[in-house]
């Protein structure tokens, strides 16, 4: 990530420039935040409850807009909803609370949902899906009722409909909370394993150290660097 500069860059993939948001009869979340994720950049973002985390990562989605500030993604300004329709294509976010994201019968069906809203085949979109779903340990899963899997299930499929999307870049909202060591070490390996940037929101530091370089923190409203990683590996 680099300072707020003056001018815009298009090597950003991520860009907002003092941004400010309130929810609506409530004081103000975001307060002139400045944020830049380069090609390739994976980085942290740790927080105390209700500092706005969430809601930074609501707005890179562009489900709330802010009241003040720029948003730039892939180089071009999001002005309206058109803009961040076509951003979201090439953004994979994962929700911090699985259900938002899984409304499927059954987990197959969550997976190839957006592959098949792309123009995939049946057959082709249930086959990435599986493979997909192998990626994550999750074999033989397919056939299973979304609704019914464990939460720590149902974060790993959440993942699945996302990774199968082959975003650009990933956001994840606390994608450790609720799971047990092992599940938490599967999804570092493979964090580690992609060729994706993303940025990561989690309390949990050591998890950040581990998947993310830089990690900062957000605070008063604003984004600021905290440390760099020395737990750092990734596979590439
Ligand atoms: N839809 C909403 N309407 C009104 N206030 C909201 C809404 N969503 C969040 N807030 C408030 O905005 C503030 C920031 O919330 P946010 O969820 O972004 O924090 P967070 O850092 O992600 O918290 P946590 O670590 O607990 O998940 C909190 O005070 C929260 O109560």
């Amino acid at each position: 990530m680099a300072e707020s500069n003056a001018f815009q860059c298009d090597e950003f993939l991520i860009d907002l420039e003092n941004v400010s948001f309130s929810y609506p009869g409530q004081g103000q979340v975001l307060n002139g935040l400045n944020f830049q994720l380069r090609k390739g950049e994976r980085l942290g973002l740790i927080g105390p409850n209700g500092s706005g985390k969430s809601t930074f990562m609501h707005l890179l989605m562009g489900l709330i807009k802010p009241d003040s500030g720029s948003v730039r993604l892939f180089g071009q300004p999001m002005e309206g909803e058109k803009d961040f329709k076509q951003a979201r294509k090439r953004l994979g976010f994962v929700f911090q609370n699985a259900d938002d994201q899984l409304f499927s019968p059954t987990v197959v069906e969550d997976v190839a949902f957006g592959l098949l809203n792309n123009g995939k085949t049946p057959k082709e979109a249930v086959a990435l899906s599986k493979k997909m779903l192998q990626a994550l340990d999750l074999d033989g899963f397919e056939d299973r009722i979304t609704y019914k899997l464990s939460g720590g299930e149902k974060k790993l499929v959440s993942l699945a409909t996302v990774l199968v999307m082959e975003p650009d870049v990933l956001l994840l909202d606390e994608p450790t909370t609720g799971l047990d060591e092992q599940t938490v070490r599967r999804i570092v390996d493979l964090l580690n394993d992609l060729d994706m940037g993303y940025v990561v929101v989690s309390h949990e530091f050591d998890f950040l150290a581990k998947t993310t370089r830089d990690i900062f923190a957000m605070k008063n409203g604003q984004i600021r660097f905290q440390c760099t990683s020395d737990k750092f590996k990734p596979a590439g």
